[in-house]
């Protein structure tokens, strides 16, 4: 995150770390508790990283530091990638996660909202979260990032990005003078918007060009677009 500030304990429980490990143990995404053994993430996080037995996901934690040898994490049982995304490609950036045991729900561990039907509401109070790169040559951080970001309308979108597609399936949010925005390491991460007291996942930090640059607002898989997918998934 681009940016931002450190955030508190308990503030965004949702917040999971998705780590690899091969010869060494690293952060690789963000990603956001939905269900007792469910967490939603960025389908790119898994371009050459495909198989479950190699990651390790963290709930309920704050700080990269507390993560040690003796630190408890959840398997994969299941990836569900989305069946439309290719590799290196941006539409459908979205993939479930099943754990392989539930778990338990405690004020430093729960699950954030699925948004409501995608009926246009708009959404004035949205943050974004991570322990993403501060800046594009940049490093992942220690402590949970938060920021908070406005939404910008698809068709503004659409005249930032010329050579992208940015579909209707896609949110983007960001600041026209840029200096704020997620970035690498973010991916998968949650843009929770809150909507009269209550938090909802309205989208899924997947790309953008170069991290919080002028008139190059953050690109995120929007969630409402997906509901039927994510609840099949779920309820199968
Ligand atoms: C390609 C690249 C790097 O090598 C290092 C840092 C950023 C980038 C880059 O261009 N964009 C990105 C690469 C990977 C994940 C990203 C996630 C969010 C954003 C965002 N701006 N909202 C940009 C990303």
């Amino acid at each position: 995150v681009v940016g931002g500030s450190t955030s508190s304990p308990k503030e965004w429980p949702w917040q999971a770390s998705l780590q690899v490990k091969l010869k060494t143990q690293s952060h690789v995404c963000g990603g956001s508790i939905i269900g007792k053994q469910w967490i939603l993430t960025a389908a790119h996080c898994f371009d050459d990283l495909s198989s479950p037995d190699i990651w390790r996901i963290y709930t309920g934690i704050l700080n990269q530091s507390e993560i040690q040898a003796n630190t408890s994490f959840s398997r994969i049982e299941k990836i569900f990638i989305h069946p439309q995304y290719e590799i290196s490609e941006t539409r459908h950036d979205i993939a479930l996660i099943k754990l392989e045991t539930p778990i338990e729900f405690t004020a430093f561990q729960g699950p954030i909202c699925l948004p409501s039907e995608d009926r246009g509401t708009t959404y004035t109070n949205c943050w974004v979260t991570g322990w993403g790169f501060t800046q594009e040559k940049g490093e992942i951080q220690n402590t949970l990032q938060k920021v908070r970001i406005p939404l910008v309308p698809t068709e503004e979108c659409r005249k930032k990005y010329i050579q992208y597609k940015i579909t209707d399936q896609m949110i983007c949010a960001g600041y026209k003078e840029g200096g704020k925005d997620a970035c690498k390491g973010d991916s998968g991460g949650p843009l929770s918007c809150n909507n009269k007291g209550s938090w909802q996942l309205v989208g899924i930090t997947s790309w953008g060009d170069g991290c919080a640059k002028k008139d190059h607002p953050g690109v995120y898989t929007k969630v409402a677009a997906y509901l039927y997918w994510i609840l099949h998934i779920m309820e199968n």
